[in-house]
């Protein structure tokens, strides 16, 4: 039994479930509408609370290792009341389980100590050396319209990914139950809800309840078998503007898939087809000019894979993620079961003329 990356595990699983429970207070103020649409975006605050927690996390335990994090925090320097209501969720926001906080460091000294770690989140990522990717809050409108959100964190080392860990507060914590599509009707409730999903290079993937007391030990979790491409089940974004829904519309029919799409938000949709909730991952350019950030992709890719999937781009060509902070020598994600991803691209290469 290897212990390759362990440490590394352990430190982003529990790095992950800090954040989403800073997120998750966030979730809930929005939900019952004490944050007023007026208001700084409680995604704004979300977000930047949630990556101060990861990277202060990241920079105890490995202060060597570069960060690539989407925000920057310049607005908050600008804006001393946002500042400060960020400061008072990522100052309150501790583990359960003390020992655990303590392993993370006990989190951010004081307000300039938050300002300064938010900002450690600027590398440019790369072919070399050790990169962990963070996107606090992925699915954003998932997150204002209560439905599916991911906090999610990956390490690179030397453009691979090694470790992955996706916290879906909103997602069934049971494997087994159901893919639907996203909720979408702010739900003020986290029962049987919160899973992460966590994979390390070569050792599988795993599922495990997201809190809020100690992490329990994980649960194997596997692709299911495509035996019959009729009733296989797609997963695609809930937002037109970020996946071409008539492209994937057509390659379903191609494909002999007969039930609709479901929609949901967010890097859920990897982890929902990692456990067998779902078949298929289909996320098609909507534009020549977009390029997927590695933040967006870096955790879903592995714990796919580590399940018995084969994640590519549109082409078939294995997404790279060492060439900065996007993905720009790939176009879309074809995420399926190793057995049939071949059917599936040669689909998707016939519907967009590849
Ligand atoms: N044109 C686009 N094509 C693909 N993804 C996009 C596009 N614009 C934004 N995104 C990203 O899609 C992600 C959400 O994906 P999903 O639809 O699967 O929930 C967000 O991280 C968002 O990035 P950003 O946060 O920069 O807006
Ligand atoms: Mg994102």
């Amino acid at each position: 039994m290897t212990t390759l990356y362990l440490r590394e595990l352990e430190i982003a699983q529990l790095a992950v479930q800090r954040a989403a429970q800073l997120t998750k207070r966030v979730f809930h103020e929005t939900a019952k509408g004490t944050v007023s649409k007026d208001d700084a975006s409680p995604v704004t605050i979300g977000d930047f609370g949630a990556q101060a927690l990861i990277i202060a996390a990241l920079r105890h335990n490995f202060p060597a290792d570069a960060v690539v994090a989407e925000e920057e925090a310049a607005p908050l320097r600008a804006d001393p009341a946002l500042r400060d209501r960020i400061w008072e969720l990522v100052r309150s926001t501790k583990l359960e389980d003390v020992g655990a906080e303590g392993l993370l460091g006990g989190g951010v000294r004081d307000v300039d100590a938050m300002l300064e770690v938010i900002d450690r989140g600027g590398s440019k990522g790369g072919r070399v050396g050790r990169v962990w990717a963070i996107d606090p809050i992925d699915g954003t409108k998932g997150f204002l319209r209560g439905g599916q959100y991911a906090v999610c964190l990956g390490l690179l080392v030397d453009g691979d990914v090694k470790v992955g860990v996706l916290g879906c507060p909103n997602l069934p914590v049971d494997d087994a139950a159901p893919l639907t599509a996203d909720i979408g009707a702010n739900q003020t409730d986290d029962e049987g809800r919160g899973v992460l999903f966590s994979a390390v290079v070569g050792q599988g993937a795993t599922s495990r309840p997201l809190g809020p007391g100690a992490l329990k030990e994980g649960k194997k979790i596997a692709m299911k078998a495509v035996t019959d491409m009729a009733s296989a089940s797609f997963c695609e974004s809930v937002e037109a503007g970020h996946s071409n829904q008539s492209d994937s519309a057509q390659i379903a029919q191609k494909l002999g898939i007969t039930k609709p799409s479901v929609r949901m938000d967010s890097q859920a949709k990897y982890g929902s087809i990692a456990r067998g909730a779902g078949d298929i991952y289909l996320r098609l350019p909507t534009s020549k000019t977009y390029q997927e950030k590695i933040w967006d992709h870096a955790a879903g890719d592995l714990i796919v894979r580590e399940a018995g999937g084969q994640v590519t781009d549109t082409t078939g060509a294995r997404l790279d993620f060492g060439v900065g902070r996007t993905l720009a020598n790939n176009k879309g994600v074809v995420a399926a079961p190793a057995a049939v991803h071949g059917q599936v691209i040669k689909a998707v290469r016939e519907v967009l003329k590849l």
